[in-house]
């Protein structure tokens, strides 16, 4: 009966689907004389879907660039899209044209979650540029020495947490520094351990949300919209109890902060001082999730206006992917990609990870102190080895990722060494803030002696000094420079 039922809802779907879709094909082949961007061959309604890799999806497009080429048109379901495989494309269209390339697509599954809140979702607008605006003003570059020693304390928390837990406990000490940096520089919040209340919704707002943000899993919603409307114990409708869990921890994610702020500053009588509702809403409730971040891999652009590029017609309101495919072997943990024959940092500053054009990732200065922070104070503390099996042979860190709008590593397996006492490390924290607390007079005096003691590159030019030659081992950060001008 329920088969039946389903079969009957469904099938004329399809059918009208496909009705529209050959229609649509047909218009655009009429509107322009030049061709769309090659592509694999394509399923009626599903078009090329079936044959992405779901999980991997820069895999299934790395072997449409060995066939098609650098831009690779395509269908998935109703949605028209062009892969950029190439950084050369990409700069050309999401950089260079950014005028045009600059939208996002509506994403169902993004309201039906809650994470709208989240202005990287924004269609270009108004209201866009207004949170872009709040954003800059307050993470521009000349900002982030403000922020560096909230960074530097929570780079600290980590090596101290890092020598009292075991090693499994390092990515979640790794997401719990990024995450209290942030939310110390938000909403004033200290997020100390791993069951801090807004820690933990943090990470389970996660959890649920970003794998379901996708515009492939939007699709599914999009293709078949009466799923909504059935009831949650219908089968096939996992996905809508999917979106009502990542629901209500969004809604907490948002509203914890903020009513934690609003308390605070009540309790100042600072309040009258904000303007109510707007600053922290439509900017901090943004910032929360940044420090959980690691790599985007599906907020596709959406052009705006109808456009050719290298003999190619791409037109108007079609998704653009895109996968950098610089380096050989891109799964392979390689750090000696970005060393030169000497050993030496080469100049690839990876800026493509922070995205294209006017879209470009407000927070990337920030961010890359941060994590240089934490990076070079980790180092300089802590040893990291490849675990071994039982019969003493290294394990091989095959990574595996947890994957939805962002990816992220799972934890390989691995040996953390320390390379001093808890007590010793304690000390050396100690030492550092002094140094930091002391006039900026008498600190280049001691930057002076340091220098003449441990030679010349400390710390203005950093190749990450080592604990036993600075005492301090602290980083001072080292200017990123990106070449995308902000908007
Ligand atoms: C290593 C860490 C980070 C990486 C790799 C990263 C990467 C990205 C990427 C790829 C985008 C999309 C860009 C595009 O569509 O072309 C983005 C957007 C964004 N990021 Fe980041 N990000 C990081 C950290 C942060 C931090 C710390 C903040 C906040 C301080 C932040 C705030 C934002 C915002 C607000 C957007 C949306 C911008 C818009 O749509 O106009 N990100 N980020």
């Amino acid at each position: 009966m329920i088969m039946t039922l389903s079969l009957s809802l469904i099938l004329p779907f399809l059918f009208l689907c496909w009705i529209i879709g050959r229609y649509t094909a047909a218009k655009l082949r009429s509107k322009h004389s030049l061709p769309l961007p090659p592509g694999p061959d394509q399923l009626p309604i599903l078009g090329a879907a079936l044959q992405v890799n779901t999980n991997n999806p820069w895999l299934t497009y790395g072997q449409w660039e060995a066939k098609y080429g650098e831009i690779v048109s395509c269908r998935f379901f109703g949605n028209q899209v062009v892969i950029l495989n190439s950084e050369r494309v990409a700069d050309d269209l999401l950089e260079r044209r950014s005028r045009i390339y600059s939208d996002r697509a509506e994403v169902s599954t993004v309201n039906m979650s809650g994470w709208d809140f989240d202005f990287v979702f924004d269609r270009y607008g108004n209201d866009w540029r207004l949170h872009r605006r709040l954003f800059q003003q307050s993470f521009r570059e000349q900002k982030v020495p403000d922020y560096q020693p909230t960074q530097r304390a929570a780079a600290h928390r980590l090596l101290i947490n890092m020598s009292n837990s075991p090693a499994e406990k390092l990515w979640g000490l790794l997401s719990l520094c990024t995450s209290s940096a942030i939310l110390s520089i938000v909403y004033g919040y200290e997020v100390n351990t791993l069951d801090d209340p807004l820690f933990t919704i943090s990470d389970k707002a996660i959890e649920t949300g970003i794998p379901l943000l996708t515009p492939e899993k939007s699709m599914i919603i999009n293709t078949f919209p009466f799923v909504k409307y059935l009831p949650t114990w219908f089968p096939g409708t996992s996905i809508v109890r999917d979106l009502m869990v990542a629901k209500h921890w969004s809604r907490l994610y948002v509203d914890f902060p903020y009513d934690f702020t609003m308390k605070k500053m009540l309790r100042l009588r600072r309040v009258s001082a904000i303007k109510p509702g707007i600053f922290l809403r439509a900017f901090g409730d943004d910032m929360k999730q940044r420090g959980k971040r690691s790599e985007h891999t599906g907020i596709p652009h959406v052009s705006v206006e109808d456009d050719v590029y290298e003999g190619y017609f791409i037109p108007k309101g079609w998704s653009m992917s895109r996968d950098p495919r610089r380096y050989p072997e891109p799964e392979a943990f390689k750090p000696e990609r970005f060393l030169t024959k000497d050993g030496e940092l080469n100049d690839d500053d990876v800026g493509f990870t922070f995205g294209w054009g006017r879209r470009i990732c407000p927070g990337r200065y920030s961010a890359s102190a941060a994590i240089w922070m934490a990076v070079a104070s980790m180092l300089a503390a802590y040893t990291f080895e490849r675990a071994k099996d039982d019969n003493g042979v290294e394990i091989d860190p095959i990574p595996e990722w947890n994957v939805g709008v962002t990816r992220n590593p799972k934890q390989p397996p691995l040996r953390v060494v320390p390379k001093f006492s808890q007590s010793k490390l304690e000390q050396m924290v100690q030492e550092c803030w002094r140094f930091w607390r002391e006039k900026p007079s008498t600190r280049c005096k001691r930057v002076a002696s340091l220098a003449e003691t441990n030679g010349p590159t400390f710390p203005t030019d950093p190749p990450l000094p080592t604990a036993q030659q600075d005492p301090t081992f602290d980083i001072r950060l080292r200017p990123k420079t990106h070449s995308t001008a902000l908007r």
